[in-house]
């Protein structure tokens, strides 16, 4: 089992709704983790048990980012938004800097989730951390 923080911008959110409910199934087996909104959101889309942090702008993303920087979030796929400005994207480059760091699995778009997916498989459910 797997630690995942879900995330993503306005734009994107009907994206991750609907990304989480086409991987639903294998999803369901890990610890989820979402900022306020984008957690909202994929709970009354699937159902899930997700723990609901922070709306991002509030503190959500560095809440995340804490859990990387503490070992205690294997994957983070955050769907951003390349095209529109954020009024917390120093937050916002603090997270990703961070999964960078730490060398977790991070997608930042549909695809590259699709592939962390397929990795996580791959290594029998268990994200860098087991
Ligand atoms: O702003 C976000 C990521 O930077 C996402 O936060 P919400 O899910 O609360 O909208």
């Amino acid at each position: 089992m797997a630690q995942i923080g879900l995330v993503a911008h306005d734009d994107r959110k009907d994206d991750m709704a609907k990304w989480v409910k086409t991987h639903q199934d294998q999803l369901s087996q890990h610890d989820l983790f979402a900022t306020g909104t984008t957690g909202s959101r994929i709970v009354s889309a699937t159902g899930l048990s997700v723990t609901l942090l922070k709306s991002g702008p509030l503190g959500g993303d560095q809440q995340l980012g804490a859990m990387i920087a503490e070992g205690r979030l294997d994957v983070l796929i955050f769907l951003i938004d390349p095209l529109s400005a954020q009024p917390h994207d120093v937050d916002v480059k603090a997270l990703t800097r961070l999964a960078t760091l730490y060398d977790v699995l991070f997608a930042c778009n549909k695809i590259t989730a699709d592939a962390v997916l397929n990795a996580l498989k791959d290594n029998g459910g268990n994200g860098a951390h087991g």
